[in-house]
């Protein structure tokens, strides 16, 4: 018998249904003053000539295999069956119980000591088996509602086009980052990005030419980030990176890898070059998301302006 399985006390209680409907099992339960609480109908019509089963003392009806008097022993709180001789005090057979704790007091299965083939035995084999396989059926519904649970995670925090953290996961991120980094005195650039005249892409080779286009970008940020550093889709063609331990010249010069490897790629057509502009700032001691935010489009914005294809880096109040 698995002790690991039948240890739970839930599994006591499904041990006790199991076993409650036999016919040749006697099953009672008793509490910690050994006095009767539930009993199965082969235990009350075992004892048909009492008046009264519930609430009488266990000792009315069983005496112990050595001396009269019943003892349970205290084996029992190690929550390990134990196997006891009892006899019938009312003339009849011996009985082999076996008892196992229950919230109160012990759970008592017994079955005619001689029998040639023990029920108990048996019911308790198939019990076993039966709850491995439920045990082994529940950790796997677990494992795959664990897996499920992740999955959805994922989804929700996910640009599905690109695989990148959506908008408001790159929020939730940078908020937590930024607090860690002024917390601690660590550095944090944050780089926004948007792909130049995204519209003629679109018009020229579609919209599934576009998010082909986007897709392509976002393979060259990720390959670009640390573990430490998030990117992120912000909408359309519009991009986000943050990167902790960078200052304004470290992310200035990513950025600058970033938009040389974008015009150099030809995610469509051999003819065809698509480049982004950037925005490129730091975090200043005690700022907020937003500020940062703000400043970094300012000059995205700017970057458009003067031209696209370019990155226009600057620190707070520069
Ligand atoms: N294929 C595709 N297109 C998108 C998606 N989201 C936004 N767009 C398109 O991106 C284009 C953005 O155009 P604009 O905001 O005018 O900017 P732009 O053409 O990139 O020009 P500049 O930003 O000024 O360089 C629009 O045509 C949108 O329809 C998307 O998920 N997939």
């Amino acid at each position: 018998m698995n002790e690991e399985i039948l240890s739970h006390p839930d599994l006591i209680w499904a041990l006790r249904n199991y076993v409650m409907d036999s016919g040749r099992l006697l099953v009672v339960e008793v509490d910690g003053q050994g006095l009767i609480g539930e009993s199965n109908l082969a235990f009350r019509s075992h004892f048909s000539s009492f008046k009264r089963v519930r609430g009488e003392p266990l000792s009315r009806f069983l005496g112990g295999g050595r001396g009269d008097t019943l003892e349970i022993e205290s084996g029992l709180v190690n929550r390990t069956p134990v196997a006891h001789v009892f006899k019938s005090l009312d003339g009849g057979e011996t009985y082999l119980f076996h008892a196992y704790p229950v919230a109160q007091g012990s759970l008592l299965i017994g079955e005619l000591a001689n029998a040639a083939k023990s029920d108990i035995i048996e019911r308790m084999g198939n019990l076993a088996i039966e709850m491995s396989r439920l045990v082994r059926d529940l950790r796997k519904t677990n494992h795959e509602l664990a897996m499920a649970n992740d999955l959805n995670l994922e989804l929700a925090r996910t640009d599905p086009l690109t695989g990148l953290a959506n908008r408001r996961y790159f929020m939730e991120r940078l908020q937590t980052t930024l607090a860690h980094a002024q917390a601690r005195d660590h550095r944090l650039s944050l780089v926004m990005i948007d792909l130049d005249h995204f519209k003629q892409v679109n018009d020229r080779f579609g919209h599934a030419g576009g998010d082909a286009t986007l897709v392509a970008f976002a393979g060259l940020l990720k390959s670009q980030v640390r573990a430490a550093d998030l990117s992120g889709r912000f909408g359309g063609e519009e991009f986000v990176l943050y990167m902790l331990d960078a200052d304004l010249r470290a992310a200035s010069e990513a950025a600058g890898r970033l938009r040389v490897q974008m015009s150099q790629l030809r995610p469509l057509d051999a003819d065809f070059r698509v480049t982004a502009s950037f925005g490129v700032t730091e975090l200043s001691p005690g700022e907020t998301a937003e500020t940062l935010l703000i400043r970094a489009d300012d000059l995205l914005y700017r970057a458009k302006a003067e031209g696209r294809n370019r990155v226009i880096a600057e620190a707070c109040g520069a």
